[in-house]
């Protein structure tokens, strides 16, 4: 058992790992080498190059506190007495008790900087530490996992994380059932994390996922793919959703299905709101359900290049029981990934079936519009919507005009990309409705600029949108207090050290992103919700914060969010909408409760007041 997992997870032997942890160990190769040069591109919209930009952060963020200076240790950083012979004394190994505080830019013993690079190079004491010295939650996955359903952790997986970095420090090791990892978040050690990923970047796979794939025989789309296969797949994508080219064709196409909502809700708004005069009426709702069609529409219009009707007086059932579908898939996935798929599969687990059949549902969904769109697209006539630079057949139509990829492959990446754009881009918009909500000044700066912006850019939403940065700061810091996914993983293919422990090639790294936006170590009064604090200016200049590694809610590199783009500007074209329509309020601004199926979202969906401005 042991040594199969080993080999799953491409692990070391246990004695390999203990040997080498004294010893020699290979740092980070050159960044260069990690980008392919046919992966080289001049788009400003999704370069590689720049997406590996965040890598150059290391001088500066290692030498430099967040104020410029050499930091000593404060109570904003986490500092701990280590004696030798104390439980503690696994971070330092025997000598004199240190004082030891660990920092973004780097690690100060007895009131000395040492950078991450000296640290990394030499160790603390002289010499990097075991990974089996890595303060971890239990050694036994097998107890783990009954304490996570015991205890319900699966849904409070955020929760457990940040109250385990509080009591183990920046880094801990966790088994749960078969699945093993390293967990982080200070942005120096993700930065490493991400320098060792290698020419084809690995993140866990989702094994039940994959296994629903192999039993139905479907083919795997990008989220499932490794290797070469994932590569020459994702530069294909790249082309049709990441490029600047591709933004200009599909962000009108988003536009209109945010102007659409909008219309709809000012109706609603008109119809059954509060106040003798039409045109002040308020109303408050729990806007969930209709972010959800709304997110919905905007996935298929521009992977289909059709409308299908979810604004209309009678929305079809079959693309609520979509919705519904994605929902139960997504609920059921986290404590499936603990056990091994095909034996549940074998026993015919009731968790299982119901995870098989939410997928089924999603793929004959996905089919029967890919179809249509297929037959529309290979008609005579050719349809679409008309774009930039012409007729425009959405993603799936791009896609099969250039035919560099198989119709079976076409159709694995469709139906990945339309499973992963609803609930992605509808509960982050839940979340930032409440909190644009609960900070009235904060909205009232957001709306100023967006409204001068708008009325600027003439009717161009992609000029309105550069024009308001602080629209994607709001994206940004609503990612930041809530991500969608609460970690990011790799498999690092050489080993690395973080924190001073030797991390063999192959061990499932995670960068948490949940505890990391939250903690007061790597984010200026974390809690406050301050688009503000993402903008250049602020970033570069006044409080010197170094913003590397800190944004990565859509995960970083080759193999970062390939809906990324989609999801931004979609995000930020309804909240300017909703912003130049609407004064949003909340009628309870208590801190919202969150739960994490495979994403994180409200446990109950916020009210918001929508009043008509
Ligand atoms: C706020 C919205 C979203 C967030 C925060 C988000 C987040 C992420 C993250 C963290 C990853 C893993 C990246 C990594 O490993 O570095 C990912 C991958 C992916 N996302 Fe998203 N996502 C969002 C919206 C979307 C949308 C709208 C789509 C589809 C239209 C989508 C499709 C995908 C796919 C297919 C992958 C796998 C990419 C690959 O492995 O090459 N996501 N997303």
């Amino acid at each position: 058992m042991r040594s199969h997992f080993r080999s799953k997870y491409q692990l070391s032997e246990d004695r390999h790992q203990l040997r080498s942890a004294g010893g020699k160990v290979s740092l980070p190769k050159e960044l260069s080498k990690m980008i392919h040069p046919e992966n080289k591109t001049k788009d400003e919209g999704f370069n590689l190059l720049s997406a590996f930009q965040g890598l150059s952060f290391s001088t500066a963020a290692l030498t430099q506190s967040k104020h410029g200076k050499s930091p000593t240790p404060t109570n904003r950083e986490s500092c701990r007495i280590i004696a030798s012979g104390t439980s503690g004394s696994r971070f330092l190994g025997p000598g004199q008790p240190k004082v030891l505080c660990t920092t973004a830019a780097g690690t100060v013993v007895d009131g000395k900087l040492e950078t991450v690079k000296a640290v990394r190079k030499r160790g603390v004491d002289g010499r990097v530490r075991g990974f089996e010295e890595i303060p971890h939650t239990g050694r036994n996955g097998w107890i783990n996992l009954l304490k996570f359903w015991r205890e319900n952790r699966f849904q409070q997986l955020h929760l457990h994380m940040e109250r385990t970095f509080n009591a183990l420090g920046p880094i801990y090791r966790e088994k749960v059932g078969t699945l093993s990892s390293v967990n982080i978040l200070l942005p120096a050690d993700i930065s490493e994390m991400f320098k060792s990923e290698g020419l084809h970047p690995r993140r866990m796979t989702l094994e039940p996922w994959a296994t629903h794939r192999e039993i139905r025989n479907h083919r795997k789309g990008v989220f499932l793919k490794n290797g070469e296969e994932w590569r020459s797949d994702r530069l294909q994508l790249n082309k049709e959703v990441m490029m600047s080219a591709a933004v200009r064709r599909f962000l009108p196409l988003l536009d209109d299905v945010a102007k659409d909502f909008c219309r709809l809700l000012e109706d609603r708004v008109e119809r059954e709101g509060r106040g003798a005069e039409e045109a002040k009426r308020s109303l408050t709702i729990d806007p969930s359900p209709d972010l959800f069609r709304f997110a919905l529409e905007a996935s298929c219009h521009v992977l289909y290049g059709e409308r299908i009707g979810l604004f209309s007086s009678s929305p079809s059932l079959e693309s609520q029981k979509f919705i519904w579908a994605v929902e139960r898939m997504l609920t059921t996935t986290p404590p499936l990934l603990y056990l091994p798929p095909r034996l549940l599969l074998r026993v015919g687990a009731p968790l299982w079936t119901e995870h098989a059949t939410a997928w089924d549902h999603i793929f004959s969904h996905a089919e029967a519009r890919i179809q249509r769109a297929y037959q529309r697209l290979s008609s005579s006539q050719g349809s679409g919507t008309v774009a930039a630079g012409g007729l425009y057949g959405g993603v799936l139509g791009q896609l099969i005009e250039k035919g560099k990829l198989s119709l079976d492959l076409i159709k694995a990446n469709i139906t990945e990309l339309m499973a992963g754009g609803v609930d992605t881009t509808a509960v982050p918009l839940q979340f930032g409705l409440f909190e644009l909500g609960r900070n009235p000044e904060v909205q009232d700066r957001v709306r100023q600029q967006v409204k001068r912006s708008w009325a600027q850019a003439g009717g161009d939403p992609q000029k309105a949108l550069q024009g308001a940065p602080l629209l994607k700061g709001t994206i940004k810091e609503i990612l930041r207090l809530y991500p969608v996914g609460i970690t990011v993983q790799r498999y690092p293919v050489h080993d690395i050290v973080l924190q001073n422990y030797h991390i063999p090639a192959g061990t499932m790294v995670q960068a948490c992103l949940y505890p990391m936006g939250r903690s007061s170590q790597v984010f200026e009064e974390p809690l406050n919700f301050d688009p503000g604090r993402w903008s250049v200016s602020r970033e570069e200049g006044q409080r010197g914060e170094v913003m590397g590694f800190r944004s990565l809610a859509f995960g970083f590199g080759a193999r970062q969010c390939v809906g990324r783009r989609i999801a931004e500007n979609e995000m930020q074209l309804l909240l300017m909408h909703i912003l130049l329509r609407f004064h949003l309020s909340v009628p309870s601004s208590e801190d919202l409760q969150t739960t994490a199926t495979l994403i994180l979202q409200p446990k109950t969906p916020p009210r918001i007041t929508f009043s008509k401005l």
